[in-house]
């Protein structure tokens, strides 16, 4: 039987060697199975030397760090010959990202940022650049950085360039951010820093004293950490619309050199969870600004009907991963609606009082404004002015009209106080009395609470 089989299968071979179409099917079929894992093993080996070779970076345009890369990308030498490339004009965004530190909001500026894939020649080694939206969400965009034979610390180096590099620019600019109702930030803003000295408070020195108080406070880390005191600080700027609460804030980040991450209260979009999302999402070293915090003793309603509630705002602002580190700043023109939990010390540790114009600061103001306007016309607006009157943002207002002629503002300034005058008392009219009852300042007094630490 073994031997009818072994004959069977002698003869069939023999008769497949004689059949030249069949030896020819025979050897296509192994060239061909050759070929396939020669490719595939070439693949393989390509891969892994691809690996072994090129390191990449994989960047995505919610991450500050996109943001470095693409104005670097931008300002980059062999990136001027893409052929290829975003326009990014008066927006200075890409996508939904606004990129360019460093371009002035009414200024006309091109910048071409290489789009699609690039070959970019970097530090003597290839940088392959591959820049893709989200498939799914349209607004976001894929980054991915591949250096060709370099290392991990040739990467690290490049992305530490762009990221100095921006924040060179960055620097002379304030960054601004506000929530969205999802609890995330927008960078909405690049501003010229604001000097210090532009918001003129009474007495004189109170913006100087608040910044000495932030620097005193970002110096003190290890301070706090060696006592086991909550490393945080509270601000309460109150007073009337105009006073400089809002400009006082971006001064100060100014000079820090932080960026601004702001949010009102009183939009009505916030819950307790998205306000508290936002507080954690805000970045570790910012000047966060709550805007209009009596808004949270309405229980307004957000989304969906869900409220911000104080319980919500207090939680929010003690949340341990929310505030470390960072500058809190509340604002508020309604100091007699606030609860003295949200003002209590640990919460709030200075309170900066911005009133209605004193005659010393009209005078103060009118001098900054016309820079060569005679004494006697500093004067006169000054005692049109009055005491406790107008707000600066009235008294502003006012020399806008007449930016060339000093000589005619006491005049200008004499009528919008006699307008105020017939108009019905602000809602800020029993503010003394809350400052008095919260132990706070009366009007006459110094604005700045003395720092604690
Ligand atoms: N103390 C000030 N010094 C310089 N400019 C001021 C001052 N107060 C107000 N202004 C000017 O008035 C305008 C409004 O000021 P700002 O927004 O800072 O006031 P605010 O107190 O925050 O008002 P609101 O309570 O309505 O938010 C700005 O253009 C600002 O430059």
């Amino acid at each position: 039987m073994a031997r009818h089989l072994s004959r069977g299968c002698s003869s069939l071979a023999s008769s497949l060697l004689a059949n030249q179409f069949a030896t020819g099917g025979v050897a296509v079929l192994l060239t061909g199975a050759a070929l396939a894992a020669t490719r595939t093993a070439a693949r393989a080996a390509l891969e892994l030397a691809l690996r072994r070779c090129v390191v990449r970076a994989e960047l995505d345009s919610r991450d500050d760090s996109y943001r470095w890369v693409v104005a670097w990308l931008a300002a980059h030498p062999s990136a001027r010959e893409a052929r290829h490339v975003t326009v990014c004009t008066s927006l200075r965004r890409v996508g939904h990202t606004p990129i360019d530190a460093d371009a002035d909001a009414d200024e006309e500026r091109l910048l071409l940022v290489p789009a699609g894939t690039s070959l970019l020649s970097h530090a003597g080694k290839w940088l392959l650049v591959r820049r893709e939206e989200d498939a799914e969400r349209k607004e976001r965009e894929g980054l991915s950085l591949q250096l060709l034979l370099g290392s991990r610390e040739q990467m690290a180096a490049l992305l530490r360039e762009a990221r100095e590099a921006y924040a060179a620019r960055a620097r002379e600019r304030t960054r601004v951010y506000f929530a969205d109702e999802y609890g995330g930030w927008a960078c909405v803003a690049s501003v010229a820093r604001r000097p210090l000295d532009s918001v003129v408070l009474s007495p004189a020195g109170a913006a100087a004293a608040v910044r000495d108080d932030c620097a005193r406070f970002l110096a003190r880390r290890a301070w706090y950490g060696a006592r086991g005191i909550p490393y945080r600080r509270g601000y309460l700027l109150h007073g009337p619309p105009g006073t400089g609460k809002t400009s006082l804030v971006g001064a100060l980040a100014g000079e820090l050199q932080l960026p601004i991450y702001s949010l009102s209260l009183a939009s009505g979009r916030l819950t307790d969870d998205t306000l508290a999302e936002a507080l954690a999402a805000a970045a570790p070293r910012c000047l966060l600004l709550l805007e209009d915090v009596d808004a949270a003793f309405g229980g307004r309603e957000g989304a969906g009907g869900a409220r911000l509630t104080f319980s919500g705002l207090l939680n929010a602002i003690d949340g341990v991963a929310a505030q470390e580190g960072r500058l809190l700043f509340m604002s508020t023109n309604h100091l007699d609606r606030l609860d003295a939990a949200l003002v209590r010390p640990g919460r709030v540790d200075v309170r900066v009082h911005l009133g209605l114009c004193s005659r010393e600061q009209a005078a103060a103001y009118a001098r900054r404004f016309y820079d060569d306007a005679a004494p006697e016309h500093i004067d006169a607006i000054a005692d049109a002015a009055g005491e406790g009157v107008v707000s600066v943002a009235d008294l502003q207002g006012v020399l806008m009209q007449i930016p060339e002629n000093p000589e005619r503002a006491p005049a200008a300034v004499a009528a919008m106080v006699a307008e105020l005058g017939r108009k019905p008392p602000s809602d800020d009219g029993n503010l003394q009395e809350a400052e008095e009852a919260m132990g706070g300042q009366d009007r006459s007094k110094p604005v700045v609470d003395a720092p604690t630490s």
